[in-house]
């Protein structure tokens, strides 16, 4: 199978190396620092599952070189969707299937909005990764799930097909009754997740070891929910609480990326978590007060390279 990884930076470089190391045809799409050692010294993945080093892995800028591919792994932050979606213009051929990752529930829509809807299905990560340093993926626990599907229902053939590629390659690939169900699922809890370890720069432990922190969270959750219930009309109930027998299992120390990525001085992607809690909200006549206040206070964070912190010295 022919497989282009869009953005091979956490998500990308983990599935593209372990489909590479089980013999598909991978190439990386990456850019600037993390290109050249991609280059120099190939991908290299610390993983609980087993590291990896693949010295001599396809890596480019430059989606022209590498032409129509059989899949693409769509694995840009939220932010990069729309150029992302433009630059891989040269890979894709009748037949090529996107697969996305994104946190949140628009990036396929904004996606499919530019290279066809039929071309995407709609994809949710599990897996706790972040660039460690530029060619280096730190993968942190065991769990490195995509679970993905047509937007529709069906069971196509070619997503069993890269079901099975994945599967074949270590990792674990779901295909679920309803891809938007899961989007939602996994939304419900991560919009709080990330906007609550990113605000209060914690992990997970201490905000679900505190009561009064822990009832925020939940609060929060069941905002996003009903949410979710405006727009997804058919959404199964229950899902607070099913999030929370997840939640309940993470070490103390887990946090979201987007905690990471203001760790490193990175954009966020708050605009689409809490920020999409509110604007779907607001379109569907559902108060969302504490995702609001979550949101507003992250936005002076949300373009990177914190500002210095007041009491730093
Ligand atoms: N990390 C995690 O634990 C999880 C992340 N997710 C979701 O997965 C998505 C990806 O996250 P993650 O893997 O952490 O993100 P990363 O920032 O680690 O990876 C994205 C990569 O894409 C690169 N990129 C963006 N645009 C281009 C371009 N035009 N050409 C070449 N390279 C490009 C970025 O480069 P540059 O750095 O230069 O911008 C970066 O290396 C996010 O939406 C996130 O919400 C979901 C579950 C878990
Ligand atoms: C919580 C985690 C790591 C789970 O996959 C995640 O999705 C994220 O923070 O982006």
């Amino acid at each position: 199978m022919k497989i282009a990884v869009m953005g091979a930076g956490a998500l990308g470089g983990y599935f593209g190396g372990r489909l590479a190391a089980a013999g598909q045809e991978v190439t990386l799409i990456a850019r600037g620092a993390h290109l050249a050692a991609l280059r120099a010294r190939g991908l290299k993945i610390l993983s609980p599952r087993g590291n990896l080093h693949l010295p001599a892995i396809p890596a480019t800028d430059d989606p022209g070189a590498v032409g129509p591919v059989d899949v693409i792994m769509f694995m840009v932050k939220n932010y990069d969707v729309e150029s992302g979606a433009r630059a891989i213009a040269p890979m894709l051929g009748p037949q090529t299937m996107v697969v996305t990752c994104q946190n949140g529930v628009s990036a396929h829509e904004r996606l499919g909005a530019i290279i066809g809807a039929r071309r995407v299905v709609p994809g949710v990560a599990r897996i706790p990764a972040h660039v460690a340093e530029p060619g280096v993926i730190d993968h942190s626990a065991m769990w490195d799930r995509l679970t993905f599907g047509e937007a529709d229902g069906r069971v196509t053939a070619r997503v069993e097909g890269f079901r099975d590629a994945i599967l074949a390659a270590g990792a674990t690939a779901v295909l679920p009754d309803n891809i938007l169900h899961d989007l939602w699922k996994k939304f419900i809890s991560q919009a709080t997740l990330a906007s609550m370890t990113t605000l209060t720069r914690l992990d997970l432990g201490p905000l679900r070891a505190n009561p009064d922190s822990r009832a925020l969270f939940v609060a929060a959750m069941e905002e996003t929910e009903r949410v979710g219930r405006a727009v997804v009309h058919d959404l199964p109930g229950g899902l607070v609480q099913k999030e929370w027998e997840i939640l309940d299992t993470l070490p103390d120390t887990m946090h979201a990326s987007m905690l990471d990525d203001l760790n490193a001085g990175k954009r966020l992607e708050v605009d689409y978590l809490s920020g999409d809690v509110v604007r779907l909200g607001r379109k569907h006549g559902v108060p969302t007060p504490i995702h609001n206040v979550l949101w507003a206070a992250l936005q002076p964070l949300k373009d990177g390279a914190p500002p210095r912190l007041a009491n730093a010295d």
